[in-house]
């Protein structure tokens, strides 16, 4: 009850002046239906015939009745959609915001589960708010209607009210955890949904891969959320039984035993009836928000297992602070990272402690065998995983969870794994203007993709040509440091001699630190020096002499012209 009560106090957090309104516009809502009520029993009891003021009341009120849950209406769905949108785009902040680890650990399915279902599952917890308060107000309405007719009648709604809690705690409690197990099964089977996107040749060319995979680890995953999704319906339709229960058995002994014991007046009993049988539907109103309600709450909690509480302020590490330019050093002193190990058998990999320094103007290559920790390596360097002893220092200041942000935007970088976004987004439109077409052709990709108004006119392309706009983007991003991992690997002989053979001595001649993950050792004679990682640690540094002269500053990265383009 105590995480109800605080996941309905983050729906409401940024509406309180509209709560005011929402609650006096509800209450006159409530206040009006009952006053309808009440007018209606006295119609009913035969003082309509002499009285101009009933009908006078009635109309009035009726009119309020309307106007004001309008109103309410109104407000409160306007404050849910606000919630809604502010609700989505917090999420997205969220994401690219929180420690990058726990969104790998989490996987790509978790994620897109909870972009998509869990901002739904909010959304309707939003949606159902509107409704919630108009029947709590007009239930509060009709028990003290019912107070004013009898306190023995108000007695019995009071302990109605409490045996009801009591269930619906209980009802809550084990909806909740029911929600939690659908919300399991949808992630498992968001997973399932990535890998036949994802597989979909590798399904497509194997007929006894596709029919155990759709067969047996879909339909299994369906199956169990059919399972979970049947067992919260059956836990709420339970209770809904048990509260139906307990409300007839109250009208039942309203009407059939307070007669008997108590001297009630015709228009007492008519009213109690009238009042429990009005209180029906914002009853079950109430309850069906259990399964709703419940179903939110999992998607905060989900939500905020992402790292980051949903309710934190927008601020990160250091993300106002501008980057440094100029000559710089970065230094790993001691610096190791590990990752979890999966089961109790399975060790998990270490890399480092490293001892390690670069600097702008330098061409590092690193290499290793498989599984060697290039790529973690190149993780730490870019500041994507903090590292959990030692430190990694930028001119000699270390890198924390406070100053992470501002660190990371030193790099620009080309992962094995990379995105390639279609428009150049945050980027200097100038620079765009001035230097794009130059890589382009740099990169010899001008006469398939062209770029206007800061995107790509295309990125449907093949893998290599691709990886060539990757790197356009990363040159027009001119940053301090340079980091490509396994760049050249799928590319033409002709391509790997410009990148290693132009690009990469031309960033290091305007001052870049460049670190290069590679296997191509016909070109390490262009670097500085080789770094070889093996099992996560620096096993020889053969330095060699710099290919070039130490002071190369210029600013601004200009594109390679090359002669024979
Ligand atoms: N996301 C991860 N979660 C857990 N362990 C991981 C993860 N990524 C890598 N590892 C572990 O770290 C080790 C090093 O992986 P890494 O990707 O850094 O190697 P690599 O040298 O880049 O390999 P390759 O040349 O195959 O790309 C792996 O053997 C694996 O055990």
């Amino acid at each position: 009850m105590m995480k109800m009560y605080r996941f309905l106090l983050f729906l409401l957090r940024d509406a309180r002046s509209m709560m005011v309104l929402m609650v006096l516009t509800g209450l006159l809502a409530g206040l009006s239906s009952v006053g309808l009520l009440a007018v209606i029993n006295k119609l009913i009891n035969g003082a309509g015939a002499t009285s101009e003021l009933f009908a006078a009341a009635f109309i009035g009120l009726a009119v309020l009745k309307v106007v004001s849950n309008y109103l309410s209406q109104l407000l409160l769905v306007t404050f849910a959609q606000k919630t809604i949108l502010n609700l989505g785009m917090d999420l997205c902040w969220k994401v690219v915001r929180a420690p990058y680890r726990t969104l790998e650990r989490r996987g790509a399915h978790e994620i897109l589960a909870t972009l998509t279902d869990d901002t739904n599952a909010m959304a309707w917890a939003v949606n159902g708010l509107p409704g919630l308060a108009i029947n709590v107000a007009i239930l509060a309405g009709c028990s003290l209607y019912l107070a004013w007719l009898s306190w023995q009648a108000f007695l019995g709604v009071v302990l109605l009210a409490v045996l009801g809690l009591l269930g619906y705690r209980q009802l809550y409690n084990r909806v909740l955890r029911s929600s939690l197990a659908v919300r399991d099964s949808k992630g498992v089977l968001f997973e399932h949904f990535r890998s036949l996107t994802d597989g979909m040749k590798e399904l497509m060319l194997h007929r006894g891969r596709r029919e155990t995979f759709v067969d047996s680890d879909i339909r299994q995953a369906a199956e169990a959320l059919r399972h979970h999704n049947l067992v919260t319906t059956k836990q709420y339709l339970t209770t809904d039984s048990w509260t139906q229960v307990l409300f007839y058995g109250l009208i039942g002994v309203i009407l059939l035993l307070f007669p008997r014991l108590l001297s009630l007046s015709g228009e007492s009993l008519t009213g109690y009836a009238f009042a429990m049988l009005y209180m029906i539907g914002p009853m079950w109103g109430l309850l069906g928000m259990v399964p709703t309600l419940s179903r939110g709450q999992v998607a905060l909690e989900k939500i905020e297992s992402l790292g980051l509480a949903l309710d934190e302020g927008r601020r990160e590490g250091g993300a106002e602070r501008p980057v440094t330019h100029g000559t710089q050093c970065l230094e790993f002193s001691q610096a190791s990272f590990s990752y979890d190990p999966k089961g109790e058998d399975e060790r998990s990999f270490s890399l480092g402690p490293l001892d390690v320094t670069i600097r702008t103007g330098e061409l590092v290559f690193i290499i290793g065998g498989n599984g060697s920790g290039k790529s973690t390596f190149v993780k730490v360097l870019t500041g994507l995983y903090l590292p959990q002893q030692g430190a990694v220092r930028l001119n000699g200041e270390a890198i924390t969870p406070a100053n992470q942000d501002w660190y990371r935007q030193h790099f620009a970088a080309v992962f094995s794994d990379f995105y390639l976004f279609k428009k150049l987004l945050g980027l200097d439109p100038a620079l765009i203007e001035s230097q794009a077409d130059g890589w382009l052709k740099t990169l010899r990709i001008q006469h398939k993709v062209t770029i206007q108004d800061g995107e790509y006119s295309t990125i449907n392309v093949s893998q290599g040509q691709r990886k060539r706009l990757a790197l356009v983007t990363a040159m027009l991003e001119d940053r301090p440091f340079y980091v490509f991992d396994e760049w050249a690997a799928d590319q033409d002989p002709q391509y790997k001699d410009v990148f290693y053979g132009e690009l990469l001595p031309e960033l290091r001649a305007r001052g870049k630190g460049v670190i290069v993950v590679t296997h191509d050792d016909r070109y390490f004679h262009v670097g500085d020096r080789v770094l070889k990682l093996d099992e996560g640690k620096i096993l020889e540094t053969p330095n060699r002499a710099a290919s070039t002269g130490s002071n190369r500053t210029p600013p601004m990265l200009k594109p390679v012209i090359r002669s024979s383009a």
